[in-house]
């Protein structure tokens, strides 16, 4: 007990410390052409310009005053919460996902938005552990995470029975797909054991993952453009039921990505194509099926793309095979005798697409609703 008072006075009086440095000069941010962002304070200034004194090496630099940033106090530091910010400018919100990026928080709210900054590596973040952290809570009560937003949309659907909506958006490789995988982990979680029937009142959070925004959503749905993964309508236990959806899901990933992704210069498993996710749960908090809508597939890359990057998986994967459908669709050739394909990159560093092929034609008729994609 006296260690843990001791230890929160020592954090009190080094925060103290910090507040009290910080109260002694004007401290601002800086434009820097490498880093983005750099610590100064002002050491001398007139209408337009300012000296300022860098904080790392003391270089004295002469910056115009529209260019700086208000810094904020220390006590601001790693914020769960940007909105919470007294200065909301890019500098000091680019400072905060930096220092919580660098203590391994890829989660920072922004108001009633999520950020999330791609790890490139796999963090113990998605664990049975922290699912039952964020079972039940309020977004305050946890650090900000997918698996909070995913909650609150489950709540939300429980306690206003309205369909939810979850957009998950951002740059090529920014991890779209990846957090959608992670709200899916969450419902499928969470969802109640049983399972009721053919019901007719089920209710939907849906997810977009997407670079386009909501009301493209509105598309007109066509049948080639939607996958359905039906509920078994049988009663389950919690063990045959867990992980169900995100099993079916993860069964129909092969056919979406063989068609609808590619390499490109950011993402060696880009998808070309937004998709529309929906899951529908019976009132009794059951999961009962799912449904798939994609739309704006880049066509155009069949025909033309950067030579750095490829056309879409399935080439490359039905080329490198031999047999009765390679012969049927009179393809006897390989990669360099299409014109289509041997103008960029043939090849991904750690992908096997005849490997890929055998996996794609495992999951064709599993995932497939009345043989939709057959062939
Ligand atoms: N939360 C995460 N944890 C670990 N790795 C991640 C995470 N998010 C993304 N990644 C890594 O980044 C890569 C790219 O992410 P992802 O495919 O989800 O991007 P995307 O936004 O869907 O890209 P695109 O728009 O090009 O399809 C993934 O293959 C994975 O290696």
């Amino acid at each position: 007990m006296n260690g843990l008072r001791n230890t929160h006075g020592t954090e009190a009086a080094r925060a103290a410390a910090l507040q009290a440095e910080f109260n002694e000069k004007k401290w601002v941010w800086v434009p820097d052409e490498k880093e983005g962002y750099l610590a100064g304070w002002v050491h001398q200034e007139d209408q337009e310009t300012a000296q300022i004194i860098m904080s790392a090496g003391g270089e004295i630099r002469q910056v115009p005053l529209y260019a700086l940033s208000k810094m904020n106090p220390p006590k601001f530091d790693r914020v769960d919460d940007i909105a919470d910010l007294t200065f909301l400018n890019e500098a000091s919100v680019v400072h905060n996902l930096r220092l919580r990026y660098g203590s391994g928080a890829i989660y920072t709210y922004s108001g009633l938005f999520l950020v999330a900054i791609n790890p490139y590596q796999n963090l113990p973040l998605y664990t049975d552990a922290i699912i039952q952290q964020y079972r039940n809570k309020r977004r305050d009560e946890n650090p900000p995470h997918i698996f909070a937003v995913t909650e609150r949309a489950w709540i939300n659907m429980q306690d206003e029975r309205e369909n939810q909506s979850i957009l998950i958006t951002g740059e090529s490789g920014a991890g779209k797909t990846e957090s959608t995988k992670k709200v899916i982990q969450y419902l499928s979680a969470i969802a109640t054991d049983v399972h009721i029937p053919n019901s007719s009142h089920t209710h939907s959070p849906s997810m977009s993952s997407s670079y386009v925004a909501i009301p493209s959503i509105g598309l007109p749905r066509s049948r080639n453009r939607s996958m359905s993964i039906i509920g078994s309508g049988s009663i389950m236990t919690a063990k045959e039921r867990l992980g169900l959806l995100e099993r079916q899901i993860i069964q129909a990933n092969p056919v979406l990505e063989a068609f609808g992704n590619a390499q490109t210069q950011r993402n060696n498993n880009s998808s070309r194509f937004g998709k529309f996710i929906r899951i529908s749960f019976a009132p009794d908090g059951s999961i009962s099926g799912a449904n798939i809508d994609w739309y704006l597939l880049e066509k155009s890359r069949v025909v033309v793309r950067s030579p750095a990057e490829r056309n879409f998986h399935v080439f490359y994967q039905l080329l490198s095979t031999s047999g009765p459908l390679k012969d049927s669709l009179l393809l006897d050739g390989n990669i360099e005798n299409y014109e289509f394909l041997n103008r960029s990159r043939r090849e991904i560093d750690g992908v096997n697409d005849r490997d890929d092929w055998d996996t794609l034609i495992v999951s064709l008729p599993s995932c497939l609703h009345e043989r939709e994609l057959a062939y």
